[in-house]
C-alpha cells in the first residue's frame, strides 16, 4: 500500500518571548496560522529499512532529516518490525521560518499512524512530535492556534478569516537558534498584544488582525539583513494589508485583501527582487482539538 501525505507550512501572526526556561529554550506565546504551501510525502511499508529520497539533492536525506527521524521514532516507540520507504517532494523553502522540516515530521507521524494502523490519538502524536521539535505539534493540528510553552502547548482558536498570503523568501538562510540567541542580546521594543489579536480573530476582522501582527524576532533579524525591511516596504507599497517576517525568518509574508492583490504584490516582487515568491492562502482547521 502506498499512501500520500501533505504537510502545510505555517506563518506566525505573532511571536512573543516571555523569558528563558531551565531547559535552555524560550517561553513563547504566539499565534500560528497554517497556509496552503505544502510538501508532499509518498510512503510505502518496507520489511524493516527506513529510506528517504528528496526532490532537492542538496538537502540531506539521511538519519538527520526530520522526516526520517519521525519514522524512526514511531518504529522504535511501537517496536515495529517493518520500516518505510519515503519520497519527499519539497516545495516549502528550507530554513525559512515556515516550519518546513517540522511539517515533514508531522506528516510522517500521521502517515506512519495510518500505514501501521496504530490508532494513535492527536494527543499522543503531539507528544511524540514535541520530542523532535517545538513547532511539530502545531504542524500536526493546523488551523489557527495560540502556542505557548516552548511552542508545543496549543490552544485552538477560531479560524482566521480566509486570507491570501504572499511569501517572499530572500536568498539567505537564518538559523532558529541564532535568532533566539540574538534576541537574548538585543531584546525588542515592541511586543504583540496576543489578547487583542485573539479577539479580532474571533470577530473575523481581517483588517484588525492585520494591524496586530508583531514578531519580536523580526527586529533582531532585520538588524542583520536589510533585505527583510526592503521586502516589507515593497509589499506595503503594492497594497498589502500588513507585512511581517515569519518565525525566525528570513521569509517575509504579506496579507492581501484579494487574490488579485496578492498576485499584484507577487508579480512586483518577482520583477524587482531575486526572492523566491509564492502566492498562498490560509488554511482552516482540519480537526477539532
Ligand atoms: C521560531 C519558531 O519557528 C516560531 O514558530 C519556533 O519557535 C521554532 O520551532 P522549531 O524550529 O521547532 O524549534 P526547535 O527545533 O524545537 O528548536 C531549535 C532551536 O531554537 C531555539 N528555541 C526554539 C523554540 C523555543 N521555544 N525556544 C528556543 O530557544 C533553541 O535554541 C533550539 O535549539
Ligand atoms: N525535512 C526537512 N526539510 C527541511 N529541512 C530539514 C528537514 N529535515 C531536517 N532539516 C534541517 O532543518 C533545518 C531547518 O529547516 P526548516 O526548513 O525546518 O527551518 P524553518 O522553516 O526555519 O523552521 P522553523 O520555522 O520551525 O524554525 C535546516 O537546516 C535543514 O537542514
Amino acid at each position: 500500500m502506498v499512501i500520500t501525505v501533505d504537510g502545510n507550512a505555517k506563518i506566525n501572526l505573532t511571536l512573543d518571548i516571555l523569558g528563558t526556561r531551565p531547559d535552555g529554550y524560550h517561553e513563547v506565546a504566539m499565534v500560528m496560522q497554517a497556509i496552503s504551501l505544502h510538501d508532499t510525502i509518498e510512503m510505502e511499508k518496507t520489511d524493516g529499512d527506513i529510506t528517504l529520497s528528496i526532490n532537492v539533492p542538496w538537502l540531506r536525506a539521511d538519519e538527520k532529516n526530520l522526516a526520517w527521524r519521525a519514522a524512526k521514532l514511531i518504529k522504535d516507540e511501537y517496536g515495529l518490525q517493518g520500516g518505510v520507504a519515503m519520497k519527499l517532494v519539497k516545495r516549502i523553502p528550507v530554513a525559512a521560518g515556515l516550519a518546513g522540516g517540522s511539517t515533514d515530521a508531522a506528516a510522517v507521524l500521521r502517515g506512519m499512524n495510518e500505514l501501521y494502523a496504530l490508532n494513535l490519538s492527536d494527543e499522543t502524536l503531539c507528544e511524540l512530535g514535541a520530542r523532535l521539535g517545538s513547532d511539530i505539534p502545531f504542524c500536526l493540528m493546523g488551523g489557527t492556534m495560540l502556542s505557548t510553552g516552548r511552542g508545543e502547548v496549543l490552544k485552538r482558536l477560531p479560524d482566521m478569516p480566509a486570507t491570501w498570503v504572499v511569501l517572499a523568501k530572500p536568498r539567505i538562510s537564518v538559523s532558529t537558534a541564532w535568532a533566539y540567541t540574538n534576541y537574548d542580546e538585543h531584546g525588542a521594543e515592541k511586543h504583540p498584544d496576543n489578547e487583542r489579536i485573539q479577539q479580532e480573530i474571533a470577530r473575523g476582522d481581517r483588517k484588525a488582525v492585520a494591524g496586530l501582527l508583531c514578531n519580536v524576532l523580526e527586529s533582531v533579524t532585520i538588524n542583520k539583513y536589510d533585505v527583510i525591511s526592503e521586502y516589507k516596504q515593497m509589499m506595503m507599497e503594492q497594497g498589502a494589508l500588513a507585512s511581517m517576517m515569519s518565525g525566525s525568518g528570513p521569509t517575509v509574508f504579506g496579507l492581501a485583501e484579494s487574490k488579485a492583490s496578492a498576485e499584484k504584490i507577487a508579480a512586483f516582487l518577482r520583477e524587482n527582487t531575486d526572492a523566491n515568491v509564492f502566492v498562498t492562502r490560509t488554511v482552516g482547521m482540519t480537526k477539532k482539538s
